[in-house]
């Protein structure tokens, strides 16, 4: 099982605290989204996890060791981090192949990973007339080179129309399956609460929360039961009873602190008949967007 372990993780850029003491830990066979405001830490945090710097204090170690220490590298971690920063006027196969030769990988692994990212028919093609959408595809396959257990994806959608995050999502979500541990950053909440199963979110260089999407959405203050009964006053006192929030709201009441099947057992139990009984999750981005109201600032912390 190969794990993502970050550990009391600090990195200071001369007066900026990029990253303050962050500790996390990605495990395999699901998708763990990155989250945070922008300047929160996330490209950093990515960038030591690489070996791209150094930590200033704290470890960081993919599959127990410092990424500068793998004895194969590509073979333990791929990344997408910039899909741009590829030779335009290569090929996509001659790309892949040169990245494949040089570190000990057999060339016909090249032809594996175009098929598994759907561009073996432009293969051959520059790489400079490549759309968005082909660019960050010949990058994954870049990443999927080393067949690596551990996938790490820096904002991998930017940009791209619907049926290229489509093709994304549906991607992370069968490299999890299969077993990798899958770590990506987003911006965009409506594809990370469809793409990702467990949320790390970070804000001004520290963590804010590290749990399941579900715990995430359902732990917001913003969720509740909507309760409507004919016996409305009753119900709210014997609820309130059982150590439930409850609030008017409309011609209704809001529940917090009991779930809507325990209401509804408890309303039959006292014979109060109910009208409506709803969850009202919130979206993850609201319940994102209470969590790091106070960590958006576009200065990360100065020490
Ligand atoms: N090489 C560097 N030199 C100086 N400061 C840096 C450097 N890299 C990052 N920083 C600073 O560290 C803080 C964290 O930046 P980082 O890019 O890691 O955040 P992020 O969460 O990835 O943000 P975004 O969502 O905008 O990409 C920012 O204040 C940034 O300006």
């Amino acid at each position: 099982m190969t794990t993502i372990h970050v550990n009391d993780l600090t990195k200071v850029y001369g007066r900026t605290t990029a990253v303050a003491g962050l500790s996390f830990t990605v495990r395999p066979g699901m998708v763990t989204g990155f989250l945070g405001p922008n300047g929160a830490g996330k490209s950093t945090t990515m960038r030591v996890i690489l070996g791209l710097d150094r930590p200033t204090s704290g470890t960081v170690l993919v599959d127990g060791k410092p990424y500068r220490e793998l004895r194969d590298p590509l073979r333990t971690v791929g990344a997408l981090i910039d899909a741009k920063a590829v030779h335009g006027g290569r090929s996509a196969h001659d790309h892949l192949l040169c990245l494949a030769q040089s570190n000990g990988i057999p060339a016909r692994r090249v032809r594996e990973v175009l098929a598994m990212v759907g561009l073996t028919e432009v293969a051959r093609r520059r790489v400079g007339g490549f759309s968005l959408g082909m660019g960050q595809r010949l990058g994954i396959a870049a990443a999927l080179l080393g067949d690596p257990p551990v996938l790490m994806f820096d904002e991998p959608v930017n940009g791209l129309d619907p049926e290229g995050i489509l093709w994304i999502r549906t991607f992370m979500r069968s490299l999890a399956a299969e077993g990798r541990t899958v770590f990506v950053s987003s911006h965009l909440m409506s594809e990370m609460a469809q793409t990702a199963d467990h949320l790390i979110v970070i804000g001004r260089g520290r963590v804010l929360a590290d749990l399941p999407m579900e715990a995430f959405i359902q732990g917001s203050a913003r969720a509740h039961v909507l309760v409507r009964s004919p016996r409305a006053a009753e119900l709210a006192t014997m609820l309130t009873g059982q150590g439930a929030g409850v609030d008017p709201a409309g011609d209704g009441l809001r529940v917090t602190g009991l779930t809507a099947a325990r209401i509804g057992e408890l309303a039959c139990a006292a014979g109060l008949a109910l009208h409506e009984l709803a969850d009202q999750r919130p979206t993850l981005e609201a319940a994102y967007m209470d969590l790091t109201k106070d960590s958006v600032e576009y200065e990360a912390v100065a020490s």
